[in-house]
């Protein structure tokens, strides 16, 4: 017998501890001035599908990421290097509230600070 290793994907608490952070982190976005403007047409439903899927597979977890690519979904959007760096800290905060280790925090932030070229288009 082999034990399974425990990953990120594990520690988050799989597909429903992913989904209760991505709630935690849109409740926080919403409740930022700063940035509720930018979400004012967004289909929040699929928005959050989505974030779900993106995170569980940059995690390591099982499924697939259905959305559009980050360049595509992001256009038109004139998102700043300071809004986003203010979405990867709701994003930290409710990672935080949710319980995740700091060692996956820290994983998953570095994953998606990756993709801050494709989202930042002023
Ligand atoms: C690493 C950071 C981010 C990630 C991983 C991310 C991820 C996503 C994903 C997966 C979607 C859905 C795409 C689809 O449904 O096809 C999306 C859409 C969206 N994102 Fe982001 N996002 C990030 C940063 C931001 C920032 C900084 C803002 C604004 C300040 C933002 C605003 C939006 C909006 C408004 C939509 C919806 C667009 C629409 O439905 O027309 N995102 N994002």
């Amino acid at each position: 017998m082999s034990d399974s290793p425990v990953g990120p994907y594990q520690e988050l608490g799989r597909h429903p501890g992913i989904r209760r952070a991505v709630q935690e982190f849109y409740e926080r976005i919403a409740a930022d001035p700063s940035l509720v403007e930018y979400f004012a047409d967004a289909d929040m439903d699929r928005l959050r599908r989505h974030v779900v899927e993106l995170l569980a597979a940059a995690v390591g977890g099982p499924g697939q990421y259905t959305g559009r690519t980050m360049a595509k979904a992001h256009q038109g959007l004139h998102i700043t290097d300071e809004a986003f760096d203010r979405v990867l800290g709701h994003l930290n905060a409710a990672l935080v509230d949710v319980g995740a280790d700091d060692r996956t925090i820290r994983e998953v932030l570095r994953a998606l600070s990756g993709m801050r070229m494709d989202i930042v288009q002023e």
